[in-house]
């Protein structure tokens, strides 16, 4: 694998069935609405009749066998799709129960216009009153981008039934109660098998428990102009291993291990050598030339026989590193460091060099006792890391997952990782972050974070910049646990990971017996 630097387009419109790359807030996403109503003269109601029909024909796709439909429609546009899709629904022949929760004084504009088209065509509105006792399938059309509270009263009890009953759920835009800009449970909200999601795609969609609650995404652009994309900057760009391989080509024919790099990977104190290991095994499997750990004189000599690819050099002080870091391409530092006297002597004196370092575990809880700003470095903080680094506790950050990459970008500079459930990679705030839509909860397991800083070091040791090293080595290590998640999530150890890097980097289809 020799790596590239290379543009990759930030498309708003699918090319194909397959999702856009651009993601935006809700408000973003108002705009984009208001732009190709105002601008290119598309009436509003013909966006909800498109956003309603394209809703429907998924539905039918997904649920041919379908016969009776249960539509919950709240008081805004997003209910106001749910009558589009209820009159369709009607007119097919399907049996329609459609329950209203919300004042229907409040119902106006573009969704009064579809709930009287639905009452004109003979269809009823219940008020919500609990779920029918049987349907194939449910519609949430209760909120879109539109919420703005916490869920409560007789919505929370809807999205609660909601969730009891077995027949599969179709949410309409956003499941209701997930807040489209962080991903957030917005007290309760509604767990759905297909998300059909209108005009832009709604980072929340993505991150925190976005990807928990919207079971399948769809999208549509509603065949608005491509130029109303002009208008606005995503805000997020979602990166998978699909696009990221882009960027590796052919090696070529005259390559020599020094053609890769050198990556000097710095941790293990006593008890600890499992995460220097781990790092440095994944950075040969992610095609670093060269790999040297340096570790505790306790167990270099062992480290050595388990894996003689790998060249160990035990380090007593700092004083010890000089000649390594001499050699080194890149500098990957926390793996085992501790929080001793040891870890926080070699954490020091690589402090001040002028060498691309990916910092990670303890070398992160050392930088947050004394923070300081970088600029050639990549960070890796899981949730619990990210919370010392910022001085709040994990569920600050897990609320606003966003917000707290942007706060830690901006206080230590560099390219930051917050690794989770769809992790996010920010460099420089003027641009959209990334979110990365591979990886799965197997992947939550010992280990797994060594596996990333190893990656990440070996992508910067082959030649990629901070931030292109960030986003394809956390696409080759989410793709990596995809594929070693095909035996099965549970159980799934940071080992199985590193097995499936070369495959996957090499993009080697998987064999019949590992799926
Ligand atoms: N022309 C457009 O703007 C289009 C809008 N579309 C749909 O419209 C949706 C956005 O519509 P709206 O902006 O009207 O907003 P919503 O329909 O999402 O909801 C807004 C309404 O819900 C109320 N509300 C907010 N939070 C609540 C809570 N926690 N509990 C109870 N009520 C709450 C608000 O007071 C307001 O009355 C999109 O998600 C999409 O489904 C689509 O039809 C495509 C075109
Ligand atoms: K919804």
């Amino acid at each position: 694998m020799n790596a590239e630097r290379l543009t990759i387009p930030i498309n708003p419109m699918p090319d194909s069935d397959r999702l856009p790359h651009a993601l935006y807030r809700a408000e973003q996403v108002r705009n984009l609405d208001r732009c190709a109503i105002a601008q290119y003269g598309i009436p509003g109601i013909e966006l909800m009749n498109r956003a309603g029909e394209v809703a429907y024909r998924i539905l039918r796709e997904r649920w041919p066998d379908a016969r009776d439909l249960t539509v919950l429609v709240g008081v805004g546009n997003n209910g106001g799709d749910g009558y589009v899709i209820a009159r369709l629904a009607r007119a097919e022949g399907l049996a329609v129960r459609l329950l209203q929760l919300g004042d229907p004084q409040r119902v106006t504009g573009d969704a009064a216009i579809s709930r009287d088209a639905w009452r004109d065509a003979g269809g009823t509105i219940e008020p919500y009153r609990g779920l029918p006792r049987r349907s194939d399938v449910l519609v949430d059309a209760l909120l879109g981008t539109g919420l703005e509270r916490p869920v409560e009263g007789l919505w929370a009890e809807a999205i609660q039934a909601l969730d009891r009953q077995r027949a599969p759920v179709l949410a309409v835009d956003i499941p209701s109660g997930l807040h489209a800009d962080t991903g957030r449970v917005m007290g309760v909200a509604v767990r759905a098998d297909v998300t059909v999601s209108f005009i832009g795609l709604k980072q929340g969609l993505f991150i925190g428990a976005g990807p928990e609650y919207c079971g399948e995404i769809r999208f549509s652009a509603l065949s608005i102009p491509a130029r109303v994309y002009a208008g606005e900057v995503a805000s997020a760009r979602r990166i998978d291993w699909d696009q990221q391989a882009a960027r590796f080509g052919r090696r070529p024919r005259t390559a020599h291990k020094g053609t890769f790099g050198h990556l000097l990977v710095i941790g293990g104190a006593p008890g600890l050598s499992g995460a220097v290991r781990l790092a440095g095994e994944a950075a040969l499997r992610a095609g670093a030339g060269l790999v040297t750990i340096a570790t505790h004189p306790a167990h270099s000599a062992w480290l050595n026989l388990s894996r003689p690819e790998l060249m160990v050099s035990a380090v007593e002080t700092s004083a010890d590193l000089d000649p390594l870091i001499a050699r080194a391409d890149v500098v990957a530092i926390g793996p085992g460091l501790g929080r001793e006297a040891w870890g926080r002597d070699l954490w020091e004196s690589v402090l001040g060099l002028d060498l691309p370092m990916v910092v990670d575990a303890d070398a992160l809880n050392l930088l947050a006792e004394s923070p300081r700003s970088g600029s050639d470095w990549v960070l890796t903080p899981h949730p619990g890391e990210a919370a010392r680094l910022l001085g709040t506790d994990i569920a600050a950050i897990e609320q606003d997952r966003p917000a707290a990459v942007h706060a830690l970008q901006g206080r230590y500079g560099g390219v930051v990782v917050l690794k989770g459930a769809g992790t996010l990679i920010r460099s420089d705030p003027l641009r959209p972050f990334a979110v990365c839509s591979d990886g799965n909860p197997g992947m939550a397991t010992a280990g797994s974070g060594d596996v990333l800083t190893g990656v990440i070091g070996a992508l910067r040791a082959q030649g990629l910049d901070a931030e292109d090293a960030a986003c394809a080595g956390v696409c080759l290590h989410a793709a990596a646990g995809d594929r070693a998640a095909r035996m099965g999530e549970r159980g799934l150890v940071a080992g199985d990971i590193i097995a499936a890097l070369r495959p996957v980097a090499n993009r080697v289809p998987a064999l019949q017996e590992d799926s």
